[in-house]
């Protein structure tokens, strides 16, 4: 992109915990102090030092003589200081490096911190010696740092505000620091504006004098729509997480630099709809229902992460129609699901449901009756996807004849045999558990009819979805005793909270197992989803990577090169030949192009050369049949 019109005012930068993440003194000490036995405790005092005076809680003066008493520190200390604080750079403005090389001109770096140390750091990022304004060490003959120059104005209280008015900057001054003598600068009236600069430390005195706040230095190029490495500071990207996914999700998705705000348990439709503007991200699990309604009110939403298997509570066409990916953690639950499954087998078979409570209430009710092995039984599994697959394998290991059923053609495990019909399965199986979807057409996919069918006094397990068996019939079959007990733990309405109580026809009959929907709900799961599905989010808003989505069409991208159009349309003829007479009548460069459609959209990820007008952007936005558009810089 080309820099702007008008001149760029001056910035003047804080150095220590502004420019880099640390306080170089800090690091310094850390250094000079290093395999000595009061190091830990010098340190502590050297940081609450450098706080206090960062904070306006003493005089900077005092702080500095302080500081540097303690530090013991030698010339030889400050190369391996330099390397590390090059390590140290704020993460944002090393990714913005090009920018300040770009504006070298306009920039000044004003510190109390040492010359020393700040020169070379900055001068990577072609910053010349003349704009860092620093204090200076002094040394005795050995090389020991014995203070600072007493003649720098920036060694004395106020020495920020004397060394603008010697700068005598011609032109607006604007300052971002993290310390009070950055705001005292723009106290003075010697800047225009002052930038908290928060990336690294919010002193919340210093915040309440700003006249922005700045999460990123992405933030301050946006809002001045300056030249930046990202399309969109990652810090206006809002999360709505609900339902309580691991602790994980949250970290990951503030570690990407993120709001994330969080809401336990679900929300109806009109408690989303109030809640999802300006909301990028939405993470739910299988309560929470993404309608058209949901959509309509969504004016920023790029991705919904469903911190679960199931999507069925998602309107996916409509999402997919509006460009909002979905994706979901399609492996990480299964092993749970399973366990439970197996464990629900081998208590239904030994009628622990109707034993528990009686032991609870002081009944001794010992008896065979009723109570088998499940070694040699045969389970019929319906739906043989990653988990009824899974549950085959297991089941096998403890001895059972495993029957399966699918709509689709399925890789056989094991000894495990394919029945043609549904019909089939539940006529030999002494056990049937449903590993089906939620897809629509599966609505009270079992009911009286295919009830009928299983053997008499044979169990049933439903640990998929609610809405895909007929709960009336599945109690009837339970009461007439056709069937010998059911495990339940799924429901066609579940409670939106915990503290919403649970009504269900299936509440106190004989041998069954009821579980509120915790097929996925262990500790293992649940950390792994949280990984997974921030992780794919996360990939396809930084690259444009579809894969494992269930929504859009799956791409997996190479690694970008230089700038990167990604284009979601629908999915007419002529939308590809627009694209790419756009870029041939602005003579861009084209270094790669993919494109993936499915019934509804069309995705195109077209690499470029650096070199483009913001024209470019303008005209690939407006090519009709665009839904959504952004640029990978
Ligand atoms: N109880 C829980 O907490 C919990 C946890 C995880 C998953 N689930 C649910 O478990 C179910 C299975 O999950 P998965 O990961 O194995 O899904 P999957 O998509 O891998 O497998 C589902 C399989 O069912 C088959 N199928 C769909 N409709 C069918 C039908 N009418 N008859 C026969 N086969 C049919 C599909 O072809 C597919 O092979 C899903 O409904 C999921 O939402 C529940
Ligand atoms: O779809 C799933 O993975 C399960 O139904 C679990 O859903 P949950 O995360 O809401 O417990």
């Amino acid at each position: 992109m080309s820099a702007p019109a008008a001149p760029l005012p001056y910035l003047v930068f804080d150095f220590d915990s502004t420019f880099t993440q640390v306080e170089g003194l800090d690091e310094l000490a850390d250094i000079a102090l290093a395999g000595r036995p009061d190091a830990a405790e010098r340190v502590a005092q050297i940081r609450a030092l450098t706080d206090q005076g960062m904070a306006g809680e003493i005089g900077f003066q005092e702080s500095l003589s302080r500081r540097l008493a303690l530090l013991g520190a030698n010339r030889a200390h400050l190369a391996p200081l330099v390397a590390r604080l090059k390590t140290k750079v704020s993460e944002s403005i090393r990714r913005n490096g090009n920018f300040f090389r770009q504006f070298a001109d306009r920039i000044y770096v004003v510190s109390s911190g040492f010359r020393e140390f700040i020169e070379p750091v900055v001068a990577d990022f072609g910053i010349a010696p003349e704009h860092v304004l620093a204090n200076t060490f002094t040394f005795d003959e050995g090389g020991n740092i014995t203070g600072c120059d007493p003649q720098n104005v920036l060694s004395r209280d106020g020495g920020k505000i004397r060394q603008l008015v010697l700068l005598d900057l011609d032109g607006p001054v604007y300052v971002l620091g993290d310390g009070y003598t950055d705001y005292q600068i723009r106290e003075a009236g010697l800047a225009h504006r002052f930038y908290a600069y928060t990336e690294n430390v919010t002193r919340p005195t210093v915040v309440a004098q700003a006249d922005e706040v700045l999460p990123t230095f992405d933030e301050f190029l946006y809002q001045l729509k300056l030249p930046m490495t990202l399309s969109y500071p990652k810090n206006r990207i809002k999360v709505l997480l609900l339902e309580n996914p691991d602790a994980r999700a949250k970290e990951l998705f503030l570690a990407e630099g993120y709001q994330v705000d969080t809401v336990p348990g679900g929300l109806d439709e009109d408690e989303l709809m109030a809640r999802i503007e300006g909301v990028s991200i939405l993470g739910i699990r299988s309560k929470t229902q993404v309608t058209q309604r949901v959509l309509d009110a969504a004016n920023r939403l790029i991705a919904i992460g469903a911190f679960c298997i199931g999507t069925n509570q998602i309107d996916l066409t409509g999402a997919m129609k509006k460009g909002v990916a979905v994706f979901n953690a399609p492996f990480s639950n299964t092993r749970s699901v399973v366990e439970l499954a197996l464990g629900e087998i081998i208590v239904l078979a030994r009628r622990i449901p109707e034993k528990n409570p009686k032991m609870h209430a002081g009944e001794w009710d010992k008896s065979a009756s009723g109570s088998f092995e499940i070694r040699g039984k045969t389970l019929g599994i319906v739906g043989y996807g990653n988990i009824g697959a899974q549950l085959s394998v297991v089941a096998e290991a403890v001895g059972m004849k495993v029957v399966y059923f699918d709509v689709a053609e399925k890789l056989q495990l094991g000894n495990a045999v394919k029945c043609r019909t549904l019909e089939e399965l539940l006529e030999q199986s002494d056990v049937v558990t449903l590993h089906i979807d939620g897809r629509a057409e599966n609505t009270n996919y079992i009911g009286e009819k295919e009830f009928a069918l299983m053997k008499k006094g044979a169990l049933f397990l439903n640990n998929a979805r609610g809405h895909v068996v007929d709960v009336p019939a599945l109690a009837a079959a339970l009461r007439s005793g056709h069937l010998g007990g059911a495990a339940v733990d799924v429901f066609p309405y579940e409670p939106k909270t915990n503290s919403e109580s649970f009504e269900n026809e299936l509440r106190g009959l004989p041998n069954v197992l009821l579980t509120p929907h915790i097929g996925g709900s262990t500790a293992e799961a649940q950390r792994n989803i949280a990984e997974f599905v921030p992780e794919r989010i996360m990939q396809y808003i930084n690259t444009g990577n579809t894969q494992q989505s269930v929504n859009f069409p799956n791409i997996q991208l190479p690694a970008q090169q230089a700038h990167r159009l990604i284009h979601i349309h629908a999915n007419v003829p002529g939308v590809l030949a627009n694209i790419n007479n756009v870029l041939a009548q602005h003579h861009v460069n084209i270094l790669g192009q993919y494109l993936k459609t499915n019934e509804h959209i069309g995705y195109v990820i077209t690499d470029i050369d650096r070199q483009y007008d913001q024209e470019v952007i303008q005209a690939l936005r407006a090519v009709a049949h665009t839904i959504k558009f952004r640029v990978l810089y």
